[in-house]
Order: structure tokens, then C-alpha cells, then sequence
């Protein structure tokens, strides 16, 4: 055999075996050559068996192919796409709906080539998807008091749907494709804790936490927050999660009593230890896996036994309590704040580099410095010194970083007190204020 023929011999074995249907036409519809698969797929379209003409075989449910055909001028070419057409392939007795879709391109001015393939089961699967997301949407926005949406391995969210608005207030165009802590309070996390409970999803099964939201117009409320991965095998950028915000104001109570019981201090209400040293442990766990900055500030009334025997102990109650309010107001809602006991006091501040911390320290001293307190008609003022230290150095764990911050509050001490110290790796300390 000649190459040529040989060549050719290969071309009808591939028509011949290809699992799509293979049609070459004459321009005006007549089958010129024609597979096996493209035979039995039109075959349910053919009057009495015959299949001498495509246009005509599909004239049901493609009136308009010889149309397209004239009025495609150029000299070759793809006449229609994927055109999906519909029909019955039947079977008496029987309502059976078959779908193919049909490609054809234009050789030369004398050859067409027709693509035909068999979607009814994608067209199926696809009518089942549309219909559970319907499904879905109905469910959702009949939620009110729950706000379900899928967000992205970016933390951003991807859909929407009537129960977010509900709950939030939120409009759809200002949360698609915001990360998912714009609904919690400012403060509340750090881009770091947004990825971090991903993760935590990845690993757990899911991460759940109650978290003080806002809705569109500032108001907060109490939201537990799960957040699931919706699984795929695909690469870690193609992860999705599922994000439900709850709205649990009528538990907050129970639940906060309860926690106050284990986690606060009786007097201050501000976390004690046990809280403290648990949420340290996981922000350091956090740290060995993404590496960022952990700052920490301790803080000491100073002279606090001259107020107590100058004003009374009910007067000292009431400086600490002062003292663990402006706590509040002063730091971020993510950043842990503790009673360590007596008269100290300790700020946990994730992400956080030195500098930051030291300005946020020393903020703080000088508001306590500007605002005495009032106490049963005594103006009560006193000032407070801070130790800050960072978890650079090979710092890898609450303690050593209580140790350093621990030091340099003892140097603010020495130094005449109220004032600000820092921990350094160089020189040791460094006097701020
Ligand atoms: N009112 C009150 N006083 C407390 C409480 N816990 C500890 N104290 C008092 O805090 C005082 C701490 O005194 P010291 O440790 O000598 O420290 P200081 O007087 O603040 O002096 P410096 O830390 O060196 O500035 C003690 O008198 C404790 O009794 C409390 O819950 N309420």
C-alpha cells in the first residue's frame, strides 16, 4: 500500500472508531460519509430508516441549519457550537426526552463536518443540580434567623442569598467577594484568624465560635459562627467552606454566665489565667504553622498598696475594675486581655509587631495617667508601668514571652515607674517613656 493510502486507511479507522458521531456533508445537507455512533444517534430522527440528508434527518429540532449554512460566507469555519438539540428518541409507550449536541464546521466550499455527541446524561445531571439549588435557595431564604454562604480558600464570599440580608441587613453587592469578617465587629480578627479558622475547618471537621457581629447599620449581636469545608479533591485554592451565622442573643446569657463561672475574674470580669494561658497556647500552635508577630504588654498599678491603705480596699476594688474597663475600650476585641492577679495585668496581642505594641502600651498609660477615678467622692488618680516583649529571638511559647515582658516591667519599675519598658534582643530593654 501506498503512504497515501495508508493515511487514508487510518482516517476511517479513527471515524470509524472515534466515540463521537463524525458526519461529512455536502453543503447542502447530503451525507457524503458517516460513523457508526452518528448512525445510531440519528437514528430515532430518520423517516423509514433512511439517512441521506442531515438538514432534512434534523429538520425537527434544527429547522434552520441550512440557513446558517448559506449564510456562512467565509471559506471555512465553525458554522454553529455545541448547538444542543432535543428530541424523542421514542420509544412507544414511552415520554423519552434525548439530547444531543451538534458542532459543524465548514471544510472548504465543497465539504461540511458535522460533530455529533450524545449529552442526555449531562443535561440530566445538570437538571438535578438546578433543581437541589433551587431546592437550596427555597430552604435559604426561608431562613431568618440563620445566614448560610459559601466563601472561598481566600476567606471571600461567593454567593448570596435572602437569609444573609435578613440577619445582617448587609446588600449583596457589598459583601460578594469581601472577606467573611466584615460581618464581625471591627477588631474582632486580623487577616491572620480569618485564615487560621480555614484551617481549623481543614483539621477539625469545623471551627465554631461565638463572636460579637455587626449588621449593616453598626448594631452588634451575638453570633455563633460554624464554618464546615465543603469537600472536593481538587487543588487548596479550589476549597470552598460553608459559613453559617447564627444569631444566639437569647443564649448569650446562659451562655456567658457559664463561661464567667470557668474563664473570668470574679472582679474585674476580664479573663483570668486559665482563659488567658489557653488562647496564648493557641495563638503560639497558630504561629508554628503560618509564622507571624505575638506582642505582649504586662501591665502593674503602681504603688497600688498606698491606694488601698490611703482610700480603703473598697476604693483599690474599684481603681482595678477602672483599670480592666479602659482595657476594654483601649485594645482590639482580638486581642486577649487578663487579671493575671493582685494589681497586674496582662494584653496578648496577635499579629502584632513590637512597635505596635509599645504604642498601644503606652497609649494606655497615658490615658490612665489623664483620667482619675471617682470613688465615693475621692478623686482616686494613679498610673500604671508596662513591660512589653515581641516573640522574635526564638521566642516559641507563652512563657518565655511572659518572662521578658515580665523583665522589662521590672526595669519600668526601677526606672521610676509609670512608664512603658520593652524587652529588646540587643540591648535587653529599652525605655520608652
Ligand atoms: N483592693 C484590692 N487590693 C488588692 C487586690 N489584690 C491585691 N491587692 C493589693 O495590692 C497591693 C500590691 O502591693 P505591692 O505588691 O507592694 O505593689 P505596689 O504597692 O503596687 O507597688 P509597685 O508594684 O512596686 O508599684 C497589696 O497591698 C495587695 O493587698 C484586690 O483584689 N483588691
Amino acid at each position: 500500500m501506498t503512504r497515501l493510502e495508508d493515511e487514508y486507511e487510518a482516517l476511517i479507522q479513527f471515524l470509524y472508531l472515534a466515540p463521537v458521531g463524525l458526519v461529512q456533508l455536502e453543503h447542502d445537507g447530503g451525507i457524503m460519509m458517516l460513523n457508526p455512533v452518528s448512525a445510531q444517534l440519528l437514528m430515532p430522527m430518520t423517516q423509514n430508516g433512511e439517512l441521506t440528508n442531515l438538514f432534512d434527518a434534523l429538520s425537527g429540532v434544527a429547522p434552520d441549519l441550512r440557513q446558517r449554512c448559506a449564510a456562512f460566507t467565509a471559506p471555512h469555519g465553525r458554522i454553529c457550537d455545541a448547538l444542543r438539540l432535543q428530541f424523542s428518541a421514542g420509544t412507544p409507550g414511552k415520554k423519552d426526552t434525548q439530547f444531543l449536541s451538534l458542532s459543524l464546521l465548514k471544510l472548504d466550499d465543497s465539504r461540511l463536518m458535522a460533530v455529533l455527541e450524545d449529552i442526555t446524561g449531562q443535561v440530566r445531571r445538570e437538571e438535578i443540580l438546578s433543581r437541589n439549588k433551587a431546592w437550596l435557595n427555597a430552604i435559604l431564604a426561608g431562613i431568618s434567623d440563620y445566614a448560610v454562604m459559601s466563601i472561598n480558600s481566600e476567606g471571600l464570599v461567593e454567593d448570596w442569598n435572602d437569609s444573609i440580608g435578613r440577619l445582617t441587613g448587609w446588600g449583596e453587592g457589598e459583601i460578594l467577594g469581601q472577606p467573611y469578617d466584615r460581618f464581625f465587629m471591627p477588631g474582632a480578627s486580623t487577616p491572620d484568624a480569618l485564615t487560621d479558622r480555614l484551617r481549623e475547618a481543614e483539621d477539625c471537621g469545623w471551627s465554631l465560635r461565638e463572636v460579637q457581629c455587626r449588621r449593616h447599620d453598626g448594631t452588634p449581636f451575638f453570633a455563633s459562627t460554624l464554618i464546615v469545608p465543603v469537600h472536593s479533591a481538587g487543588p487548596t485554592s479550589d476549597r470552598r467552606y460553608c459559613l453559617v451565622i447564627r444569631n444566639i442573643a437569647d443564649k448569650k446569657e446562659a451562655l456567658e454566665s457559664q463561661f464567667k463561672a470557668a474563664y473570668c475574674d470574679y472582679l474585674t470580669g476580664l479573663p483570668n489565667r486559665r482563659a488567658f494561658f489557653e488562647e496564648a497556647q493557641r495563638e503560639f500552635d497558630r504561629m508554628q504553622i503560618v509564622p507571624r508577630h505575638i506582642s505582649l504588654i504586662l501591665f502593674d498599678a503602681d504603688n497600688f498598696k498606698r491606694i488601698n491603705d490611703r482610700y480603703g480596699h473598697p476604693a483599690g476594688d474599684a481603681v482595678l475594675c477602672d483599670l480592666a474597663d479602659r482595657m476594654r475600650q483601649s485594645f482590639r476585641m482580638v486581642d486577649s486581655l487578663c487579671r493575671m492577679g493582685g494589681e497586674e495585668f496582662a494584653v496578648l496581642l496577635p499579629s502584632t509587631d513590637l512597635d505596635a505594641a509599645l504604642a498601644g502600651a503606652e497609649r494606655f498609660r497615658q490615658l490612665v495617667e489623664s483620667q482619675p477615678v471617682t470613688f465615693d467622692g475621692e478623686v482616686i488618680a494613679y498610673s500604671v508601668s508596662g513591660g512589653v516583649a515581641t516573640n522574635e529571638a526564638g521566642c516559641i511559647d507563652i512563657d518565655e514571652l511572659i518572662k521578658r515582658a515580665d523583665r522589662a516591667l521590672y526595669e519600668a519599675k526601677q526606672k521610676g515607674r509609670n512608664r512603658i519598658c520593652a524587652w529588646d534582643q540587643r540591648t535587653e530593654l529599652k525605655v520608652v517613656a
